[in-house]
């Protein structure tokens, strides 16, 4: 074992580790080829920053060719039956490495055990000074698939230039999402690592189109999930390849331990603009996404001011060619707007049939602005607005009647004007509900334009050609109005998840 300078590196205390005691996945340091004693533990709900700067880094290296962050690390769980996916992005002016390939600028990358993370240290590398980072991962937490179930369930290893490989980034009710890479990709660009993308694989009905492929395949859009190409195979799988958003979705992002916790105005305000740029977009098609909800807004990295991507298109309903209006019960009754009809007694609608809804006037596009509504009312506060005893009945009723209490505690920190875009949205006479442009031209939004367009169109969309990140990240809070609450509500026990 090399003895090294202490001057060379040195790792922060007091980083936690899981509840059971044991991180998932640690960070061997090794510098100029020796293992050192340093091993830095990657948990839930942690950035671990690697670099110069002393106040943000776990690892602050002292050799002025590193940058202030050079890479960052994550882990991400979906639920507790998930496998975790670790993560590193490279955030740095010299390079990072990944096995010896360099990684793209701000782009995230997958981590498999024992990967090898280089920093470099630009034209004066030094070999005795090199800093290694070895990713090792707890066994029984191996995120990949066993390749022979692979097989049984009879999915294709390779389609056109797309590879498949046996990760899994989740499952849904409808199918598996798996890891896949593009060889194309990888043959024009030699020296880089090959970038991850996504594939959702489902299982159709024998002679279905797949109505969320054909949507997804027209849309184009920073703030929905970019889809590059669908194939369906003999065995009737369709194969939707996509990119992987790696920073997870926004209900594991609130939820910690058994209860979801609330986030600044700031980086809600932040959300909800991006959720509103991405509805005013698919409304201007015609497109309903009819689903919205926390688990399908998925963050690109778990980093605050990141961009935000909406996800599972599975029941989105196209209304372009015959604008007519939906009758279909369908969403998740806690996100779900009053008119879409779902019935505390499920026999009134069997397993939502148009039945329920047909004698009605059936629902539109403001479906979604109510789900937005729920969205923000957790984000902003931690609470569910309609959640009661959790039982579905009880969910569905209080949604009818629409009431909300602002009298609780945790709107205590809240602006005026984020409380009344609740209620403009989660207002049960459809007609008063605000569309998506009315949305965006609410005071809430309205009185932040200028700084919420700046940071989105220069910090969120184009991270490579606007300003350096650093300098925009400590100011976009500053030029934020006093109004709105910086700080992390604080957290309380708010909702206990079942
Ligand atoms: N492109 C992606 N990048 C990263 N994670 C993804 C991506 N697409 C889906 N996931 C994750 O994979 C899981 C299942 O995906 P998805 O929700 O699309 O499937 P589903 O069958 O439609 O699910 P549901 O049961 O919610 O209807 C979710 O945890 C989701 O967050």
């Amino acid at each position: 074992m090399g003895s090294l300078g202490s001057s060379d590196f040195t790792t922060k205390n007091g980083i936690q580790v899981d509840a059971g005691g044991i991180a998932a996945a640690h960070l061997e340091v090794n510098v100029g080829g020796y293992h050192t004693e340093q091993v830095i533990p990657i948990v839930k709900h942690q950035l671990v920053k690697v670099g110069r700067n002393n106040k943000e880094c776990q690892l602050v290296l002292t050799n002025p060719s590193i940058s202030s962050i050079h890479c960052v690390f994550w882990c991400v769980f979906f639920d507790e039956d998930s496998i975790p996916m670790f993560y590193v992005k490279d955030c740095s002016l010299n390079g990072t490495y990944l096995n010896g390939l360099l990684l793209k600028r701000d782009k995230t990358y997958l981590l498999k055990d024992s990967d090898t993370v280089e920093l470099s240290q630009g034209n004066e590398e030094n070999d005795s000074k090199k800093i290694q980072l070895v990713f090792m991962i707890n066994d029984d937490l191996q995120s990949s698939l066993d390749p022979k179930l692979l097989d049984q369930m009879g999915f294709l290893r390779e389609v056109d230039q797309w590879e498949i490989t046996n990760r899994i980034v989740g499952n849904g009710t409808f199918g598996h999402v798996l890891i896949t890479h593009n060889s194309k990709e990888r043959k024009d660009d030699v020296c880089y690592h090959p970038e991850n993308y996504a594939v959702k694989i489902i299982k159709l009905k024998p002679n279905k189109f797949d109505k969320e492929a054909r949507i997804l395949l027209r849309l184009d859009h920073p703030n929905i999930i970019k889809v590059y190409h669908t194939f369906c195979d003999k065995n009737n799988h369709l194969y939707i390849f996509q990119d992987l958003i790696p920073g997870g979705d926004l209900f594991s992002h609130l939820a910690k331990g058994d209860c979801l916790t609330s986030m600044s105005e700031t980086e809600s305000l932040l959300v909800v603009f991006q959720i509103l740029q991405a509805l005013n977009y698919l409304h201007d098609q015609g497109i309903v996404h009819r689903d919205l909800k926390l688990d399908n807004i998925l963050l690109c990295t778990p980093e605050p001011c990141t961009r935000i991507v909406l996800a599972d298109f599975g029941i989105a309903k196209d209304l372009s060619s015959n604008k007519e209006r939906m009758h279909t019960v369908v969403g998740t009754p806690e996100y779900c707007a009053p008119e879409v009809g779902f019935r505390a007694n499920r026999k009134a609608y069997q397993s939502f049939s148009r039945a329920a809804t047909l004698e009605q006037r059936g629902y539109d596009s403001k479906c979604d602005l109510w789900s937005l509504g729920v969205i923000t009312h957790i984000m902003l506060t931690g609470i569910s607005p309609f959640y009661g005893d959790g039982s579905e009945r009880c969910i569905i009723q209080n949604a009818k009647v629409g009431k909300l209490n602002f009298k609780i505690k945790q709107w205590d920190i809240v602006s005026d004007s984020a409380k009344s875009f609740v209620k403009e949205l989660l207002q049960t006479d459809v007609a008063k509900r605000l569309n998506s442009k009315q949305s965006l031209e609410h005071v809430w939004i309205a009185k932040h334009l200028s700084q919420l367009e700046r940071l989105y169109y220069k910090k969120i969309l184009c991270n490579n050609e606007g300003p350096k990140l650093e300098s925009i990240t400590s100011d976009w809070k500053r030029k934020l109005p006093k109004s709105v609450v910086i700080s992390q509500a604080i957290p309380k026990k708010k909702k206990v998840l079942e």
